[in-house]
């Protein structure tokens, strides 16, 4: 250990993390600011955690795990409340609704600090209020906003079904409009009809937006979204006509009160149907005032858009712990008379953990872009232009699907990569999975989102046959048609233009399916089945041709002006995650390019030759991500490498160490080993 001075306090480093953070060569702080959007950012948000966290009101001094269920949710909705208070008095006020968003992601960073699952409040910040932003009329916003923003109302969002939760036409609550009283009638007519999932309405919400099949004067006019109050503002007790509960212990999010919902015939206001999209008047009358159908289904968009950047935070915080505890652990003896080297000294962890950081970078700097590319359409839909939804659409939906699975399956590797140790609660490492494992299925599952994406890129294809222009995304199908494959070209910019490629040389072959069963005599919707494993790789394959693309453009715009060193390094990663993927794909790369052997090879020499060059930037690297060990919550991951005593100091917490015998010893194993049972 080695005594160090950090932020005015004096702490022990593990001495194998002092001497990583002595060999990185480039300047920390400049990463930091580069993925916080800007050093302004960087400092607003340290400003933040600092309000947030520095009085330790987050702290739990007993770990959760150790709670009963009903205890577990207590305390979380008792730290949702100190959080949520901070938020309105402290947060809001000083940096102004309009600069921050109530749904940063620095207040989402600053969460992790409070609740090791979730809080009970998810929906209402993440669902709830956005679907009120985007689903309302004015006079509706004026209303119901500044209500939900001061907490005087929790909600959520409650769309899903015992039934259904894919197919949304599917859904079968009705919201039956009565013309004499002016109000529309919810009513569960089934039980598949149950809703079932939303987060915080076991327990803790009093509203929430209701997504239900509209019927006005005999007529259905498909799922319309309604403001619904199901406990009473002063007692919390359900209203008449509504059945409400908790759908009971899952992998995780079990702090979230997921609640089932059923209506028997409960009436609300005709005013509490958001009518920003469709209208329906005192007679009855229905209108649509919407150009786009599915703008009904835009809280959804605005959540795939916001789980990319959840992605990247999520991945950089397991691969945080990672290559932090890879720095402090050593085992084995590669070579006789040697010391044990540090575990991260092996090729093998640097191929597990180096793809995780330069994943993370590219995850946040493609959540970035579609955060951009999402407001200019929201802008665009403002003033009626509805052409460029349909590319969000398909952009959000492969990127939500292809990042969340990714995320999940590299927080695994980092899991892998801490060995026994990393199984530990005290790790973190296994609720950051089940976190983000959650999030490949929820929002839209994975499969379904990428049919979604190929619907699109089918269409495009059409186009392009048709010699007619495709939006930018798209515009690589454009050179599918050059007959001749282009001799290797192993670049960054190769291997870009070679996946782009792949992705189209994939439609493609999905098109002469689809066309092949219409041929033999399917309609189209049956050839279409028939192709959908080649139509969701198609998706896979666009998408990843997208991230590429993104990541190595937006590493050069935003380092532009870096020191040389910064520059370089985040080069490297861009070229390693290139790389990587190569190999990973070269059956693709085959099958649609002009790749040999000999090329894959090099592709090889290259990658191990790349994790060799960035081993000595690794700790740096993660320290950059600047997460503070309040946020890690890990026993393996915090900055000062104390990674034995923690996990000792730990132990000693749990109840089972609070006595020398347990009494089920006397009780049972006793007389059973003494043959008395
Ligand atoms: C800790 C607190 C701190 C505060 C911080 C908060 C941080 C917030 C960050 C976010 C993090 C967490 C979020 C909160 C947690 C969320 C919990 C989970 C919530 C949920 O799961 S809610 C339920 C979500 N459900 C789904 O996603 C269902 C998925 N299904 C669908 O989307 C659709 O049904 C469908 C699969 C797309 C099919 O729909 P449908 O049958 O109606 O349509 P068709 O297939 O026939 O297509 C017709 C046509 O329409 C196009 N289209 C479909 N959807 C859209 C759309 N959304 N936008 C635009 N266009 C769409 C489709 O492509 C077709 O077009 P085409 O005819 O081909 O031209
Ligand atoms: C932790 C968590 C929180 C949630 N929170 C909420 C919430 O707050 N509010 C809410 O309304 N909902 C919520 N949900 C529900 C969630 O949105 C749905 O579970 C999700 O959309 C998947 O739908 P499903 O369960 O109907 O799966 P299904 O659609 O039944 O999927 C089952 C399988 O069928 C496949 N499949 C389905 N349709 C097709 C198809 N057309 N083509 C090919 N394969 C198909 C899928 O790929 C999958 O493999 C939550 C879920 C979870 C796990």
């Amino acid at each position: 250990m080695k005594i160090k001075m950090l932020a005015g306090k004096t702490i022990e480093i593990n001495v194998d993390l002092v001497k990583e953070r002595a060999k990185c060569n480039f300047n920390i702080r400049e990463v930091t600011h580069i993925l916080d959007g800007g050093e302004k950012n960087t400092i607003q948000r340290k400003k933040i955690e600092d309000i947030s966290l520095n009085d330790g009101q987050s702290r739990d001094v007993i770990p959760e795990e150790y709670l009963s269920p009903k205890e577990r949710y207590e305390n979380a909705v008792k730290k949702s409340c100190i959080y949520a208070r901070i938020i309105k008095t402290e947060l809001m006020n000083m940096t102004g609704l309009e600069t921050l968003g109530f749904n940063s992601p620095v207040f989402r960073r600053i969460a992790d600090a409070y609740f090791k699952e979730v809080t009970p409040l998810l929906a209402h910040f993440g669902m709830f209020v956005p679907t009120i932003m985007g689903q309302c009329t004015p006079e509706q916003l004026a209303h119901w906003l500044p209500r939900a923003l001061n907490f005087e109302i929790v909600g959520t969002y409650v769309q899903t079904e015992l039934g259904h939760g894919t197919f949304i036409r599917g859904l079968e609550t009705t919201a039956t409009y009565d013309p004499q009283t002016e109000e529309f009638v919810l009513h569960s007519p089934t039980l598949s009809s149950y809703k079932w999932w939303a987060g915080g309405l076991g327990k803790t919400v009093n509203y929430c937006v209701v997504v239900a099949q509209l019927y006005t004067k005999g007529v259905c006019h498909g799922v319309h979204t309604f403001i619904v109050q199901i406990r009473d503002e002063e007692t919390h007790m359900p209203l008449p006509g509504i059945r409400v509960g908790d759908i009971g212990p899952k992998m995780g999010y079990n702090t979230g009160d997921n609640g089932f919902l059923v209506f028997n015939h409960h009436r609300i206001p005709r005013e509490n149907m958001m009518m920003k999209n469709a209208q329906v008047l005192k007679d009855g009358t229905y209108v649509k005032v919407a150009r786009h159908e599915k703008l009904t289904y835009g809280t959804m968009v605005y959540v795939r858009v916001m789980l990319v950047n959840e992605m990247a935070f999520n991945l950089a915080k397991a691969v945080t712990i990672a290559v932090r505890y890879s720095a402090v652990r050593r085992q084995s003896q590669p070579k006789p008379n040697q010391p044990e080297p540090q575990v991260l000294d092996y090729l093998t962890q640097q191929h597990k953990l180096f793809i995780c950081i330069a994943t993370a970078h590219a995850l946040q700097f493609t959540s970035d872009w579609l955060y951009k590319t999402f407001t200019s359409v929201l802008a665009d839909i403002r003033d009626d232009k509805i052409d460029t939804l349909p590319e969000l659409h398909a952009l959000s939906s492969c990127l939500k699907a292809i990042c969340t699975s990714d995320c999940a399956a590299f927080i695994e590797i980092c899991r892998f990569a801490c060995g026994g140790h990393g199984y530990m609660a005290s790790s973190n490492l296994s609720m950051i999975y089940s976190y983000v494992s959650a999030t490949r299925t929820y929002e839209g599952d994975y499969t379904v989102l990428l049919l979604q994406t190929a619907r699109f890129l089918v269409k495009a294809w059409e186009q392009v046959e048709k010699r007619r222009p495709v939006t930018s995304t798209i515009s690589y199908l454009s050179h599918a048609f050059d007959k001749l494959k282009k001799p290797w070209d192993g670049s960054n910019e190769g291997i870009i233009r070679a996946f782009q490629r792949v992705a189209a040389g994939k439609i493609s072959a999905c098109i002469n399916c689809i066309r092949y069963h219409q041929k033999s005599g399917k309609d189209f919707e049956d050839a279409w089945q028939l192709t959908t494993i080649q139509l969701v790789a198609a998706a896979e394959a666009h998408c990843r041709a997208v991230i590429y693309d993104t990541y190595y453009n937006e590493t050069i715009r935003l380092t532009a002006s870096s020191s040389p060193n910064v520059k370089s390094v985040m080069e490297q990663l861009c070229t390693l995650y290139l790389l990587y993927w190569s190999l990973e794909r070269t059956g693709d790369l085959l099958r649609f390019t002009s790749l040999s052997e000999k090329d894959i090879f090099d592709l090889q020499q290259r990658y191990e030759k790349m994790l060799a060059v960035i081993r000595p930037n690794a700790v740096g690297l993660v320290d950059a991500f600047d997460i503070r060990d309040e946020i890690l919550n890990s026993t393996l991951g915090a900055y000062d490498g104390r990674v034995y005593e923690r996990l000792m100091e730990e132990a000693l917490k749990s109840p089972l160490n609070a006595e020398p015998v347990n009494s089920s010893f006397h009780k049972h194993l006793k007389p059973f080993m003494q043959g008395k049972l």
